[in-house]
């Protein structure tokens, strides 16, 4: 039998663009530029990732900016709202930062101080788990603004980097496991 994700892997595997030593030398970049530049294929994935999460969730957050790209849609489908979390300087008002390393870099990221409601149920999407450090950050500023991650989905997990190991107790779910 052919389940819902396992078709959602399939798409996405057949639409993530492998990129040599981008953005740096060593690192094999996962471009999902095809997948979101597919409909068909960019609706499967959201429907899987909305039946899910279906019910569990109050709100949707994602962090800039390929979060953004899936997190709105999701969000929309799901009848819920959408709280983007932004690099650095770049929302208006007070904010809450935290700052973290990944694959290839270091980052700062912001949200606003009245973004989500007291104990809201928030899912965390983006595209990639690489290191765990974007993800980690980004629970630690959700929680720090007084609402709950209640789960994480990520398209991509690159198992080899260990982002699982810097989330413990955390319900992560990734649709494809590198
Ligand atoms: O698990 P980590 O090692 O933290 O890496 C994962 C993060 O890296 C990428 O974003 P990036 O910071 O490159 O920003 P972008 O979405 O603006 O391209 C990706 O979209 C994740 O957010
Ligand atoms: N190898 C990778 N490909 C795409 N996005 C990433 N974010 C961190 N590492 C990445």
């Amino acid at each position: 039998m052919t389940t819902a994700s396992a078709t959602a892997a399939g798409i996405l595997a057949a639409h993530t663009r492998e990129v040599a030593d981008f953005p740096k030398p060593g690192v094999m970049f996962k471009d999902l530029t095809p997948l979101f530049r597919d409909p068909a294929a960019f609706d499967v994935v959201l429907a899987d990732i909305a039946a899910r999460w279906a019910g569990q969730v109050d709100v949707v957050a994602g962090v800039e900016a390929r979060g953004f790209i899936i997190g709105a849609p999701l969000a929309l489908r799901m009848g819920l709202g959408f709280v983007p979390i932004r690099k650095a300087g770049k929302l208006p008002g007070d904010t809450h930062a935290r700052s973290y390393d990944l694959e290839y870099g270091t980052a700062t990221i912001e949200v606003t101080t009245d973004a989500f409601t007291a104990g809201h149920r928030v899912l965390l999407v983006d595209d990639v788990l690489a290191t765990g450090g974007t993800a980690a950050a980004a629970c630690d500023l959700v929680e720090g603004a007084g609402a709950q991650v209640v789960g994480l989905e990520m398209l991509l997990e690159l198992s080899f980097l260990g982002g699982r190991d810097r989330l413990p107790g955390r319900e992560v779910r990734a649709i494809l496991v590198d």
